[in-house]
């Protein structure tokens, strides 16, 4: 807001693209800012729908959020604006699209060594800045990771639910294979919620299917709960050693973001990375 003034932002500000997807409210479409030729995803969302699923306070406090969150690993809200009938959502826009595309087209269906590393490094400081910004809970899986034009990963913090029957997992939408123990008991969460993710992550980026997938939902929650994991023999030792200090029942014992970030096998690629 240069000089005082808000700019008012409206759909004729761009020219929309292809279709990206939609999402439990509305849908998402490639766009180009007109002056500046710089690409963005707009989110329409449909007021109708979202009045009737959620109060309107509710969205703007999203919203609002959303739009204080300022990472280099975080898909950006750059702005927002509204007819009388849809909210616009400015967003960042990822180049190379969603992350769990990559990862089922890797060669052997999982990331070699230095990419799982560069990868869980940039969600772990990701989603550090979340908790240090009192937002927990970022629903982080591979769905919800998308990768920019650079390689770099984005937590896109999706609303949506997938729009084509893609290779997905059948499960996606309503995956429990990143719930931690404390939530499927039903008992209090906090931010380490999010730890535990972050180690069924890696394990998935290494191995390229989560450690406790089963085929029916209660063997799964079993294996949760029993942390009954195995690791194929190529998961590396320095890789097992995280993993195993982040999958830990008690949530207060879980590995610190920042102790992730420089774990002996993270940082001996961030170099590398870097
Ligand atoms: C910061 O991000 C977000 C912020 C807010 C919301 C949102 O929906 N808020 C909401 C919902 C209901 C009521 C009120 C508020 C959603 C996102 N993010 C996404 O929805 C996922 C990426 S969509 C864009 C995008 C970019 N880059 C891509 N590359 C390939 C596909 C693709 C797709």
């Amino acid at each position: 807001e240069a000089y005082g003034t808000v700019y008012k932002w409206s759909p004729r500000n761009f020219e929309l693209g292809s279709f990206l997807g939609h999402g439990k409210f509305g849908h998402v479409h490639v766009a180009r800012e007109k002056s500046t030729g710089f690409l963005v995803a707009i989110k329409t969302l449909f007021k109708s729908q979202i009045v009737k699923s959620t109060c309107e306070r509710q969205v703007m406090r999203e919203i609002e959020i959303q739009s204080h969150l300022k990472h280099p690993n975080i898909l950006r809200l750059f702005t927002w604006f509204h007819d009388e009938r849809r909210i616009y959502l400015v967003l960042e826009f990822a180049a190379n699209g969603e992350l769990y595309k990559h990862l089922i087209n890797s060669p052997k269906g999982r990331f070699p060594e230095y990419k799982a590393a560069k990868y869980i490094y940039q969600v772990a400081d990701a989603v550090e800045y979340c908790h240090q910004n009192h937002v927990i809970h970022r629903d982080i899986k591979p769905e919800n990771l998308l990768v920019d034009y650079n390689g770099d990963l984005k937590l896109a913090d999706f609303g949506w639910s997938v729009h084509a029957p893609s290779e997905r997992r059948k499960t996606m939408c309503g995956t429990l294979d990143y719930l931690p123990p404390e939530m499927i008991n039903r008992e209090v969460y906090d931010v380490s919620v999010d730890h535990w993710c972050i180690g069924v992550l890696l394990y998935e980026f290494l191995v390229g299917k989560p450690p406790f997938e089963s085929d029916g939902e209660n063997r799964t929650k079993a294996r949760i709960l029993a942390l009954d994991m195995v690791y194929p023999h190529y998961v590396p030792q320095g890789a097992k050693d995280l993993i195993s200090k982040l999958l830990r029942k008690s949530s207060k014992e879980r590995l610190s973001l920042d102790a992730v970030k420089c774990h002996y096998w993270v940082q001996n690629f961030h170099s590398i990375n870097s």
